[in-house]
């Protein structure tokens, strides 16, 4: 489904300030999985989801989603298929526009551009049950300016948004970084229900070890741009913080230095 061949991504290439954000790295994910990304600082989760999602090409190797080698699509080309969901929870929605408007140009992701205001009324139903989903009373609020919403409002309807018109993959960016503990357990809920529901192919990425633990069917912990650990079936199931520092520790000869990924 993903496919990465020896994928390499280098910045200031040539400079003293080069930096390898991909090492080589060849990773398959199935059709279906849910996988969430773990690594300390710079370990290279966003350059995976930027290489993945189209932010910057690869500089070498090759990746292959649905059986197309994506290696150099630009990123509004890769958008039909891909959607991704930041930490800023201000960033995925239009606050000047109602629920009713962001919703409907939700259903246009990768479709041909240009705008048309109008909602057509067909699809008004359609947006209620999925908005009902959240459990949030959107639903009835189709008219409001969703500039009016919480972060937490805001951040559930970018999750509805991102798979309203289901996506080959879902790439999600650290997306409840940025909320209260209460919110994030909401949005975790959420999104765990869409997931499965729509049985999505996922990378979630999160400083929260406890929550790629407890989340997904499949673990990976990225070090120095390349995969240190992946963990999946029984081992995943079975897994737990103090298993996974172990890990590290055994594997790296030191603790694991991130205070973020311990604490997230
Ligand atoms: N656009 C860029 N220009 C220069 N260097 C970059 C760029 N993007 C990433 N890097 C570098 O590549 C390395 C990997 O960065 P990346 O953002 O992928 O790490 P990360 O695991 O997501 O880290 P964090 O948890 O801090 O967000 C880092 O050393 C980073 O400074």
């Amino acid at each position: 489904m993903i496919i990465l061949e020896n994928c390499m991504k280098r910045f200031h290439q040539g400079t003293a300030s080069e930096v390898v954000a991909l090492k080589d790295m060849s990773l398959q994910i199935k059709l279906g999985e849910f996988v969430t990304v773990i690594g300390s600082n710079g370990a290279g989760k966003s350059s995976l989801l930027n290489c993945i999602g189209g932010s910057f090409l690869i500089d070498s190797g090759k990746l292959q989603i649905c059986g197309q080698n994506m290696s150099k699509w630009p990123e509004y080309k890769r958008a039909k298929y891909i959607s991704r969901v930041f930490q800023d929870p201000m960033k995925g929605t239009c606050p000047s526009a109602t629920i009713e408007q962001n919703m409907a140009l939700a259903l246009r992701r990768g479709l041909s551009r240009g705008l048309s205001k109008g909602v057509k009324p067909e699809y008004l139903d359609r947006f209620r049950e999925a908005l009902s989903l959240l459990d949030l009373g959107l639903e009835n609020r189709l008219g409001d300016r969703v500039g009016l919403l919480s972060g937490g409002q805001r951040q559930a309807m970018t999750m509805l948004m991102a798979t309203l018109r289901r996506p080959e993959v879902l790439l999600l960016d650290e997306h409840i970084a940025a909320l209260d503990p209460k919110t994030a357990a909401q949005i975790m809920s959420i999104t765990k229900k869409i997931v499965e529901e729509q049985q999505l192919t996922t990378l979630m990425i999160t400083h929260n070890m406890k929550h790629a633990i407890e989340f997904g069917d499949r673990l990976i912990m990225l070090h120095q741009g390349k995969v240190l650990f992946d963990i999946h079936g029984k081992d995943k199931k079975e897994l737990t913080v103090e298993k996974l520092l172990g890990k590290f520790y055994q594997s790296q000869g030191e603790e694991l230095n991130s205070d973020s990924l311990l604490l997230g």
